[in-house]
């Protein structure tokens, strides 16, 4: 058995675990192109007949002729309804499928290394589809090109049978090779789209930021044509080869299609100049003829086509999340309980700079330990290394003592609740912004979180309370300030932690806070961090200064620890930024960090 045999047998079968509408869809194609069949047959059948009518009486004979051609013409209308619907159907329920075969191979790797491969996202963009043909384009296709197939066999079959076997198998080999052809070309030019895939991310992405992301900038700084310009330069880039090979293969097309136009023309002058076949055989073999000649369906072979190779796609994708992750983490250890990093190196690519070299880092067990250094010194890459979604290059990061290498980085990331500084920002409500989309959250515990972190003030104040969508562009929704959203990330790490996370890590936590909401996360810091190891960053000493211990990073590695006391007794790098930040407190009146 061929291997696109094979795929099309397990795509057939995939699509059928997603529910029974694919089988209902190819018996409806089977039977549209059976009844066009009968069709061809029956027109026959009553030009017969009719020929032998004279005015004024109508031969019982023709009257179950004219009858099952009524009958056929009828039904060969609504199939196609029933034929769409179920089509519709099958799409209906293989999408959620297909998309969360893909959500589960990159979800399968803890990390978030894999995602910036190139290879998986080429595989990813391939199994949602090259060209916008994901496996719903085989769906698509499956009814028309089954009904073309069979149309072409059993027209050629009754050419063959009523006229000539040569002529069939001639007009079958033509149409078949014009089928092969336009998909053949399709396809070309599909590849072609496809192999632009880095130009076309280009163009999304500009097009993206410049309708709104960016919007605010864009204004700002006058960059809109800019924008634009960058915009249609990658657009052309990515269309340019297209138009190129459609130009190269014009005359070739028009070649194609004009040999199949002249040997449909011939086969039906041949059949026009026999004299031995009645009227009604040369009605059908020409009927027959002209089928035959439509049923060429490159458009939806080439789908087809494609549609088996974005399953291919999927099926292949966590084979690339695997080896994308085995050549980003090459000495992979992943982490499990609390926290020590022992001589933990780490680049972001084998070609990169190393960004740490040697961390040792211990966390102070049910306390708090607070990370200072220089922008770029690689702070928020220790948070990714803590919280397993990337792995140390080289060196180990321990549990309770011991090193996990046997583990289970999902189950330790449950045991994480993280304020990243670059959090996400939901378009859901507050509530779910907090609970993270739980449906049925605990309110009590909302509460309590909301006063621990500021954000009741803002319940208090949005139009719905907590059921209020953070998305202006919503019914009733609103849009938060930097400084308010930075609190219900807060609440969120509060929340999560209050459920059962036991490790609580803040970056940047007060960034976005003016003077008196920095005040009182200090104040009310011990009481969010209560009963749990946690673990901050920030270039806000008064943020820092109350920790347990105080680790100061520095090219690449840990250069200082103790209390603030013990580092400014010390007068290091902790001492000298610590004066930095104090002499421009004073001299500012202590409004900035
Ligand atoms: N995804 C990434 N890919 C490649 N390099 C990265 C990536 N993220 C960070 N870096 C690089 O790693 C280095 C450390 O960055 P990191 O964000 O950890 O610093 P930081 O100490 O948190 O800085 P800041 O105080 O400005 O937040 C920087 O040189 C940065 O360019």
């Amino acid at each position: 058995m061929s291997a696109s045999l094979r795929s099309l047998l397990r795509l057939c079968a995939f699509t059928l675990r997603s529910g029974p509408f694919i089988a209902y869809l190819i018996a409806f194609a089977v039977l549209t192109a059976l009844l066009g069949t009968g069709l061809t047959i029956l027109i026959g059948r009553v030009v017969a007949g009719v020929a032998d009518v004279s005015i004024g009486s109508v031969p019982e004979s023709l009257w179950w002729p004219v009858g099952l051609l009524c009958l056929t013409i009828l039904f060969r209308n609504l199939l196609p309804i029933a034929l769409d619907l179920a089509r519709r159907r099958c799409i209906y329920d293989l999408e959620p499928v297909v998309h969360r075969s893909i959500h589960d191979a990159l979800m399968s790797e803890p990390g978030i290394g894999h995602l910036e491969s190139a290879a998986v996202q080429d595989g990813v963009d391939r199994a949602r589809g090259i060209g916008g043909f994901g496996v719903r384009a085989f769906v698509d296709a499956l009814g028309s090109l089954i009904i073309a197939r069979l149309s072409a066999v059993s027209s050629a079959l009754v050419v063959g049978i009523w006229f000539s076997w040569p002529v069939a198998v001639v007009v079958l080999a033509t149409t078949w090779f014009v089928e092969w052809y336009s998909a053949a070309q399709l396809r070309a030019e599909s590849d072609q789209w496809a192999d632009q895939t880095e130009e076309q991310r280009k163009a999304a992405y500009v097009f993206e930021l410049g309708m709104g992301r960016a919007a605010k900038e864009i204004r700002i700084f006058g960059l809109g044509p800019w924008f634009v310009d960058r915009y249609l330069t990658s657009w052309h880039n990515a269309m340019r080869p297209l138009w190129q090979e459609r130009r190269r293969a014009a005359l070739r097309t028009f070649a194609v299609y004009g040999v199949h136009l002249a040997v449909l023309i011939g086969a039906v002058i041949m059949v026009g100049w026999t004299d031995e076949l009645p009227v009604a055989e040369v009605t059908t073999v020409v009927v027959a003829l002209l089928g035959l000649g439509a049923a060429a369906d490159g458009h939806s072979a080439s789908r087809m086509r494609r549609g088996i190779e974005a399953f291919r796609a999927i099926e292949e994708l966590p084979r690339l999340v695997e080896t994308a992750r085995s050549t980003i983490t090459p000495e992979a250890a992943r982490v499990e309980g609390v926290v020590r990093f022992e001589n933990v190196w780490f680049r972001y690519g084998d070609e990169s700079d190393w960004v740490l070299r040697g961390v040792d880092l211990e966390l102070v067990p049910n306390g708090s330990t607070a990370l200072v250094g220089v922008n770029g010194a690689g702070k928020s890459t220790i948070v990714k290394l803590m919280t397993g979604v990337y792995s140390p290059s080289r060196g180990r990061i321990l549990v309770d003592g011991a090193e996990a290498t046997k583990p289970d980085p999902m189950a330790w990331q449950r045991r994480i609740a993280a304020v990243a500084q670059d959090f996400v920002r939901l378009p859901v409500t507050l509530a779910q912004n907090v609970t993270m989309a739980e449906d049925a959250p605990d309110t009590r515990l909302l509460t309590e979180v909301a006063a621990l972190t500021g954000l009741d003030v803002i319940v208090a104040a949005s139009p719905r309370g907590w059921e209020t969508v953070l998305d202006r562009s919503m019914p009733g929704g609103m849009e938060l300030s930097g400084g308010q959203w930075q609190r219900v990330a807060l609440a969120r790490a509060a929340y999560a932690a209050r459920i059962g996370a036991d490790l609580l890590i803040l970056d940047e936590p007060a960034s976005a806070l003016d003077v008196r909401g920095e005040a009182d996360l200090i104040e009310r810091y011990l009481d969010l961090t209560a009963g749990h190891t946690s673990f901050v960053i920030s270039h806000r000493f008064s943020v820092v200064r109350g920790a347990d211990r105080i680790c100061v990073l520095d090219d690449g590695a840990i250069v200082e620890t103790g209390t603030h006391e013990q580092l400014l007794d010390r007068r290091g790098r902790y001492a000298a930024m610590f004066a930095t930040q104090a002499k421009r407190y004073t001299m500012d009146g202590g409004s900035r960090d």
